[in-house]
């Protein structure tokens, strides 16, 4: 019993060092807490055994807490269970924390799993909590009726017409990375994965407040404070217990609440100052909601307005930068490649900053491919953690309500319903041809209709239909934009050609260390 309450104790620090606590003056309280919330857990779970089960169950693991998975890489280890386990059933049940967890891990049962949102399945309750907790009441926290409403209302401000109207603040923004970078090239190499995020805020800051942050050019301590919010709901939602409802510990673990406080005060005063010219502004999200929920009588409430915008902060920068970070390793490993996309993103011509937005993926094909196949290969969000509000019947057999799945996502792309392309690429390798196919005259163009292919295709990267991103126009026009810029000023090049940068996998996707490159400026073009 020492032994597994030791082994325990060690996951919890690991826990706790991941997450930049382990010089915290009450890491051994939560640990402690840890400790007795497990316990609670198993002592209320009432375990009925369930001795045969169509699928298969990962064997072993610790009485009380079942699996603990390897905390540098949650991800590789549940991806590592089901391809040992999957019978092709597509469910491989493992027990965690002193709960039963279904990992979903093929294409027919995640579509089961994900037609049942948003009501019979949601996001797990803990998530919502996290949420709830640091103010971020928005579309991604809302369940049901709520959700029903501001899905209603929201996405149509993200739709193609309505994102032509951010193209101008991408292209601000672009502008002074590129302009940062070409001043820096000459000195060695160039670190770009915090510009990379600074951007992606100022995008959405520029997009969704109609303020400029400009944290690219100098550091912004609102950008900060947004960036921290995205830390801590992502700790706060996997904590074992709700350590932020404890007076005086929780200032000591995360301090979340005066961070969050400022994010809720900048995001009223914003607002406040810049309502005067909100009937004249129809370039950014705010203005576009307040005028419509001008026309309704059925407004949401201030918290949930100002919500929605942290949740944008919260969904729209880390996701984005992250893409673009992989993308631009994949160019920097791959100088054919990048000579390719490059000859395409010329070819153009100056235009690209006025371009029509619908019309992007047609003029630019192999890079909307490439683009498609970075986010299949490093999906930035990899698995999905759901919970079942009824109890719901699977591989025939019922199980109870507030069970838990984990959808492993990126695990699915690689294994089934991924097209092949048209160099019969497997689906487990990077193929950056993968969503093209030759018309008549030989040339490539976009496989199908050519828009953002669907889970139904393998491509999870923008989550399942009931709940698929409402930012994914925002965040192809953002990073076709960047990438286009990037090829035309620069040839990218790995810092001292290394190629095996190592990326770590929790929930979300990211590069362990920041990402250096060598930024060569091309030749002006002649005359
Ligand atoms: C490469 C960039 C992005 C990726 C990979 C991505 C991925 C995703 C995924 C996988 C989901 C579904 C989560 C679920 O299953 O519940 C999601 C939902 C969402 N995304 Fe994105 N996203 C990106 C960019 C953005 C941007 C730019 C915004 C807005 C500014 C945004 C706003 C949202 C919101 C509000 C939701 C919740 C939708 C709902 O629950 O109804 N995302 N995103």
């Amino acid at each position: 019993m020492i032994k597994y309450i030791t082994e325990a104790h060690d996951t919890c620090k690991a826990f706790l060092v991941n997450n930049d606590l382990s010089g915290s003056p009450m890491a051994n309280a939560y640990i402690a807490l840890a400790l007795l919330t497990l316990t609670m857990s198993l002592l209320r779970s009432n375990k009925k055994k369930n001795a045969s089960t169509p699928w298969n169950k990962v064997p072993g693991g610790l009485p009380i807490i079942g699996h603990i998975p390897h905390v540098p890489s949650i991800l590789d280890t549940l991806e590592g269970w089901a391809d040992t386990y999957d019978n092709g059933s597509g469910v491989v049940e493992v027990q965690m924390a002193g709960k039963k967890h279904f990992i979903i891990c093929n294409q027919e049962k995640a579509q089961f799993i994900e037609s049942k949102r948003p009501h019979k399945v949601i996001r797990g309750t803990k998530f919502s909590k996290a949420f709830t907790s640091l103010q971020v009441c928005g579309l991604i926290e809302a369940e049901g009726e709520t959700w029903k409403k501001e899905r209603r209302m929201i996405p149509p401000f993200f739709n193609h017409k309505n994102v032509q109207d951010y193209v101008s603040h991408a292209n601000l923004v672009f502008s002074r990375l590129i302009k940062k970078w070409s001043s820096q090239c000459d000195a060695g190499p160039v670190a770009v994965t915090q510009d990379m995020h600074h951007a992606a805020t100022d995008i959405i800051s520029l997009s969704m407040l109609g303020y400029d942050l400009d944290s690219v050019t100098a550091p912004s301590e609102m950008a900060t404070v947004l960036d921290t919010i995205a830390k801590l709901l992502l700790k706060r939602a996997v904590s074992p217990f709700p350590y932020w409802k404890i007076p005086i510990v929780r200032q000591y673990i995360d301090n979340g609440d005066p961070i969050a406080e400022k994010a809720v005060a900048f995001c009223k005063q914003v607002l406040a100052e810049s309502a005067p010219s909100l009937q004249s502004s129809n370039n950014f999200l705010a203005a576009k909601l307040m005028k419509e929920m001008g026309k309704k009588a059925d407004q949401f409430p201030e918290e949930r307005l100002i919500g929605n915008m942290i949740t944008m902060f919260f969904a729209g920068t880390e996701t984005t930068a992250t893409t673009n970070l992989f993308c631009m390793y994949q160019l920097a490993k791959d100088k054919v490649l990048q000579d390719e996309l490059r000859t395409e993103a010329e070819a153009l011509g100056e235009d690209i900053e006025s371009i029509d937005v619908a019309a992007l993926p047609s003029k630019l094909p192999l890079l909307t491919s490439f683009i498609f196949e970075v986010m299949r290969y490093f999906p930035a969000i990899s698995i999905q953690r759901l919970e079942s509000t009824v109890p719901l019947t699977l591989v025939d057999v019922e199980i109870p309500a507030q069970s838990s799945f984990i959808v492993v996502g990126r695990f699915i792309s690689k294994k089934s319903n991924t097209p092949l392309g048209p160099l019969n690429s497997p689906r487990d390798k990077f193929c950056a041809k993968r969503y093209l196919t030759k018309n008549e005259s030989g040339k490539y163009v976009l496989s199908g209709s050519g828009d953002i292919p669907t889970p139904s295709m393998g491509f999870r990267s923008f989550g399942p239909a009931a709940r698929i991103c409402p930012g994914r126009h925002l965040s192809m026009m953002e990073i076709t934009l960047v990438l286009s810029k990037i090829l035309r000023t620069f040839e990218v090049s790995l810092k001292d050609g290394k190629e095996d940068m190592k990326y770590v996998t929790n929930f979300a996707l990211a590069f362990e260390e920041d990402l250096e490159v060598m930024l060569k400026p091309r030749a002006p073009k002649a005359t």
